[in-house]
């Protein structure tokens, strides 16, 4: 089979976008596995499969696959990528684009700038969202927001439609996101595997970012990280509203006014090439 694909990056966490709009696609998870490749394959941290809209208030679905052909519930850089992609393909005149996930329906924007805004809506605190295991631990609650003792670390743990734990570092650079990152990602108290942030605060609006990825391993960006990161960090009152993440990959401005309302992730999203592979 010969498969058209495109690759892509936002902020340095990179995609390999599939069209499948015109016709259904569906791949094995050894041929999802080949596309993630970097060495026998194309390489990339996810896979995005778009497709038509199934319900009419949304303007296209989107899959969002890791690299490892696990299919998982969203992916904040590969939303803006998708945008770049279904406008410059001229499958939409519009700049605001509906689109539905596994289990969210996002509003996205593209700016006159070239980076897309995205509606990620709201985070849930609720463990039985993520889900996470707190049974026989205590919180230290710091500004009111339990922080959970769990592998030497103390995690703010938030849904963002995917799972993630932060936890507050002092320096981001010799921070153990190698070593520390795979054992929080697979700790028994996350059934369904976790996403580990490690987030420096420079300022109040200002934090460096890195995350170990459920199945990708450390990204240079991982957007709904960059999200998750900064929820906790206004949650634990050490973030202002409006704050800049600064990742390996490159910058995200991530805004939330708390409470319900939804989060807002502002970031580039780049095409890189057009490529055929035959699976
Ligand atoms: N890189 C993504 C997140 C991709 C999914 C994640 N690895 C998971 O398993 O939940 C992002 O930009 O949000």
């Amino acid at each position: 089979m010969r498969l058209r694909f495109t690759k892509m990056h936002g902020a340095g966490n990179d995609f390999v976008v599939i069209d499948a709009t015109k016709q259904p696609l569906a791949l094995t998870t050894e041929q999802m596995r080949l596309l993630g490749d970097r060495r026998f394959g194309v390489g990339c941290d996810q896979i995005l499969v778009i497709e038509p809209s199934t319900d009419a208030g949304a303007d296209f679905r989107y899959r969002i696959f890791n690299n490892t052909g696990d299919e998982v519930e969203h992916c904040g850089n590969g939303s803006r990528c998708f945008v770049r992609y279904v406008v410059d393909a001229g499958l939409t005149d519009k700049r605001e684009i509906h689109v539905d996930t596994m289990n969210r329906r996002l509003l996205l924007t593209l700016q006159d700038d070239g980076r897309v805004t995205v509606n990620m809506g709201a985070p849930v605190f609720e463990h039985a969202a993520l889900p996470f295991d707190a049974q026989g631990l205590t919180p230290r609650l710091e500004n009111g927001f339990e922080l959970w003792p769990v592998e030497g670390a103390e995690l703010g743990v938030v849904s963002m439609g995917n799972p993630h734990a932060v936890q507050r570092v002092d320096d981001v650079e010799t921070a153990p996101v190698l070593t520390q990152g795979p054992a929080i990602e697979r700790h028994a108290r996350f059934a369904k595997r976790v996403n580990a942030g490690f987030m420096q605060v420079l300022s109040r609006d200002r934090i460096a970012l890195r995350v170990f990825e459920r199945d990708a391993g450390e990204t240079l960006a991982c957007g709904t990280g960059a999200c998750a990161a900064v929820v906790v960090g206004i949650r634990a009152g050490w973030l202002d509203r409006s704050v800049e993440v600064q990742t390996r990959g490159g910058l995200l401005r991530i805004e939330w006014a708390g409470g319900n309302a939804p989060v807002l992730m502002t970031g580039p999203a780049v095409k890189v090439f057009d490529g055929e592979i035959t699976l």
